[in-house]
């Protein structure tokens, strides 16, 4: 049997007196695209930010491919695409600049680009259909661009397992659908996809599977399963039943 890419055993969050996940289990197998579903507050951002280590949980532990969050980071196995608001767009890098941030790991002390991480980058903005705009300032980008260079990061970088934390927020239908293309083509490749979304139409088309999250996962498994209407009223309660597929 394979190691999981993603393990999350009884993954317990306090931010202060706040219970941000409680007792949370996530088990992803390789090459799988899995949807986080959760109102707002629901824990997803802290989910995302235990798999990468960036919160110390409680209690519980996390694995990545059979290793701990700090270990993967440093050898580039997980790559993360944060919220847009976590992020300072006037920060003055070029698109070319944050791919290869995803080399950093490759490189020596004094960051020296050498041609295998100018071709890796090369081939990750052509992944992502963002060649032309490799100069242009990050800032500068539409939001759902933005998003696929993030995702080139992750993509120039090697890693195996990428972690995007409401890729289609602000974006328009066709980079919605650009997305979607672009990850299920990744997880085609070997890739394991943890995508939080707001977006409930979007959920069978782009993932094999969904979790349902209210600090605690509530539900796990086929995403027209898990977004049957009982199952979201208990996510989002009952007036969900009336909001469309927009949660
Ligand atoms: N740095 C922090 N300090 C204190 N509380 C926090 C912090 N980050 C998140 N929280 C709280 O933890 C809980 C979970 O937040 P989190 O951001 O993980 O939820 P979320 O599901 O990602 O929400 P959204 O859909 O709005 O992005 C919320 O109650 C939030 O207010």
């Amino acid at each position: 049997m394979s190691v999981p890419s993603i393990e999350v055993r009884n993954v317990t969050v306090h931010y202060g007196e706040v219970l941000a996940l409680d007792h949370a289990n996530i088990t992803l197998d390789p090459g799988r695209v899995c949807a986080l579903v959760g109102m707002n507050g629901s824990g997803k951002s802290t989910l995302f930010k235990a798999i990468m280590g960036m919160v110390r949980p409680d209690s519980g532990t996390v694995l990545i491919n059979g290793a701990s969050p700090l270990k993967s980071r440093k050898s580039g196995a997980i790559g993360y695409v944060p919220q847009s608001e976590e992020i300072d767009w006037d920060f003055p890098l070029s698109v070319r600049d944050v791919v290869m941030m995803g080399r950093f790991g490759h490189m020596g002390l004094r960051r020296h680009a050498k041609k295998s991480d100018n071709d890796a980058v090369d081939h990750a903005l052509e992944r992502v259909e963002l060649t032309d705009y490799a100069s242009r300032a990050i800032g500068q980008l539409s939001c759902g661009q933005k998003k696929r260079a993030f995702v080139a990061r992750g993509i120039a970088q090697g890693a195996s397992v990428l972690l995007l934390d409401e890729p289609f927020a602000g974006v328009d239908k066709r980079s919605e659908a650009t997305m979607t293309t672009l990850l299920r083509e990744l997880s085609a490749d070997g890739a394991t996809i943890l995508v939080s979304t707001h977006d409930l139409h979007a959920v069978p088309i782009l993932a094999d599977e969904a979790v349902l999250l209210m600090r605690r996962v509530l539900m796990h498994g086929d995403p027209h399963e898990v977004l049957k209407p009982n199952n979201l009223a208990l996510a989002f309660g009952l007036d969900v039943l009336n909001r469309g597929t927009t949660v």
